[in-house]
């Protein structure tokens, strides 16, 4: 049942079904837009707005008067920053010397109605199309960097002479299954008038054989996650790594994620399966908001040497966006978080009007969104609300994304899954309820609302113990700091005590902060009768909840003082 499911829900419908509603929301979308001037309605980033610096040193470089906006660096060393005005600048300018191919601009113009570039497609675009060279790009969130490396891949993909399906001539690889579905989405809408390019994906959670059956069949463009896209390849002897070996063009987008320790071995897999650089020389394209220091020395496993970096945010300035006021509550305890979730959430709702109000929460466990769905779902005033983490299945994943996207209000309650690169319409707020795993992830979070030069609002929800958070690792965000409203913590308690799922919210609490003992100034002592405490006071828990010996020893606290340890249950 569960193949059919899907079978049914995601290989058959799911690309051409989120292509057909994302095509129809970009339609509608762009109406509205049009309404408006005809321009990229983002507002100036401060690149633009200090040209006077900008001009300066470009001078200085002898920089030819580039028309992109922002900072270009060759190689890694310091960017240079040049100055445009990329409001001006139409995707039709784009056909002077055949830049790009007159179908897929009439696709840009026409059917998703986008008549300017937005500055880091501005940016990006001609050097990727007219130097081939291969980019490190960053911009903020919401800015259009999908289309930034989509088009200039696309239109790769239109000058090769190869037989439309007989190889794979762009790989995409992205950190989570949605994203990847997401951005084979606006691929297809972008190929809509050049059907005989296939557009295939590669992402777990899903029947292998299928899916290699599908990129055996006929693909031009293969867009994955990279453990499934490793299991595919697994060595030269694989089918699908043999249709990898004209590759002309690879992205990582959300290239920082993919080059932190988390995915760089698998990625580092994935390269060695791509044909020889130097044999067959291609194009390599890594985009993101965020681009940590790291990112810089361990680029050479996908770029060249010679590579640019382009970022249209100035050094040092963070990456979010200025029209997004970011609020700060401070909770008391942990055992206040949901209460000021509540209030925070009933707050914004009346600020932002209950009709359009569309939020997404982010918790930093699937066990914490669980526990906040459950507790907000028995309030009465809240609109309907959806969660998501990665403990779910995949068509369950696939279902509550897309039902999300229809949602015109409501609230999703989610862990990271969605933090990056998802471009939900019209999401008013962002709120975080405890910290973020790091700096990135919570300016990636942020960027899920306020995107095309929308406005949106974010509220950052911490316990008095996580202040250093946002002192230091935000440091340079200017936050408005509110009270925490906790006029629903005893109704909270009440439906807290009734639920049967104390245990495994404590430990997935237990779980994420044992991390960061060491920046809460805490020992594991002092984890354990926190964690005890958010259980008794937040969960109203009768007693301290057990935890099986096994799973003590995997978070490293055997023998700490405060816990209750059972035996490991036998497994059915
Ligand atoms: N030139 C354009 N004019 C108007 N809208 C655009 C343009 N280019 C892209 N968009 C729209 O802007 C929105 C954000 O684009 P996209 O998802 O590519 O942003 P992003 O920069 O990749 O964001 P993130 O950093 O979160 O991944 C999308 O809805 C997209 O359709």
């Amino acid at each position: 049942m569960y193949l059919s499911i899907l079978r049914r829900q995601l290989y058959k419908p799911t690309i051409p079904t989120l292509t057909r509603n994302f095509m129809n929301e970009m339609a509608t979308r762009h109406n509205a837009k049009s309404k408006q001037p005809a321009k990229w309605r983002g507002k100036a980033t401060s690149a633009q707005s200090s040209s006077k610096q900008a001009t300066k040193l470009t001078n200085a470089h002898n920089e030819p008067s580039n028309p992109s906006v922002g900072q270009m660096a060759t190689n890694s060393s310091a960017p240079l920053t040049i100055p445009v005005s990329s409001d001006e600048q139409k995707f039709n300018d784009l056909s002077e010397g055949g830049l790009v191919h007159p179908t897929l601009l009439l696709t840009i113009t026409e059917d998703l109605k986008f008549e300017y570039m937005t500055p880091v497609q501005a940016a990006t675009i001609r050097p990727i199309l007219s130097e081939r060279s291969d980019i490190l790009a960053q911009a903020k969130t919401g800015t259009g960097k999908t289309v930034a490396f989509l088009l200039p891949a696309l239109q790769n993909l239109v000058n090769r002479k190869i037989k439309p399906g007989s190889a794979v001539s762009l790989l995409v690889i992205t950190p989570t299954r949605e994203l990847a579905l997401q951005i084979a989405a606006e691929a297809e809408a972008l190929l809509q008038r050049l059907p005989q390019f296939k557009v295939c994906i590669a992402i777990g959670g899903t029947k292998k054989d299928i899916e290699e059956r599908r990129i055996l069949k006929g693909c031009d463009i293969l867009i994955g996650t990279p453990g499934r896209l490793y299991d595919h390849l697994g060595g030269d002897s694989s089918p699908i790594t043999e249709k990898l070996q004209q590759l002309d063009t690879l992205v990582l987008d959300e290239a920082d994620r993919l080059l932190d320790m988390g995915f760089l071995p698998s990625l580092k897999q994935i390269v060695g399966c791509l044909p020889n650089r130097a044999v067959k020389p291609r194009q390599a394209m890594l985009f993101s908001a965020t681009v940590p220091e790291y990112v810089q020395k361990v680029s050479g496993l996908v770029l060249s040497k010679e590579y640019k970096y382009i970022s249209t945010i100035q050094k040092g300035e963070i990456s979010t966006h200025e029209r997004v006021p970011q609020q700060l509550i401070i909770a008391p305890n942990f055992s206040d978080m949901a209460a000021a979730l509540l209030g925070a959430l009933r707050q914004e709702r009346s600020e932002v009007g209950a009709e359009t109000f569309k939020a997404i929460v982010f918790a930093p466990t699937a066990g914490l969104v669980n526990f906040y769905t459950e507790v907000l779902q028995q309030f009465p005033d809240m609109p309907p609300i959806l969660q998501l983490h990665a403990r779910m299945t995949q068509s369950k994943r696939t279902n509550v994304t897309e039902q999300y996207r229809q949602a015109r209000s409501g609230i999703m309650i989610a862990t990271d899954v969605i933090a990056r690169g998802m471009d939900f319409p019209a999401v008013t707020n962002v709120l975080q309820v405890g910290i973020p795993s790091d700096k990135e992830s919570y300016v990636h979070r942020l960027g899920r609302t306020a995107r095309a030069g929308a406005e949106g609002r974010g509220t950052f929800i911490i316990s008095a113990h996580e202040t250093w958070f946002s002192k230091w690792e935000l440091k340079g965000i200017t936050f408005n700091e509110h009270p925490a409203d906790l006029t629903a913590q005893d109704d909270i308690k009440r439906i807290a005590e009734r639920m049967d799922s104390q245990g495994k919210t404590y430990q997935a609490w237990l779980g994420f902060y044992k991390s960061y003992v060491k920046r809460m100034g805490w020992d594991n002592v002092r984890l354990v009768a926190e964690a005890n405490k958010f259980a008794l006071e937040g969960l109203g828990a009768p007693e301290v909840p057990s935890l099986e010996k096994s799973v003590v020893g995997k978070m490293g606290l055997r023998g700490v003082k405060g816990l209750s340890v059972i035996q490991n249950r036998s497994r059915q």
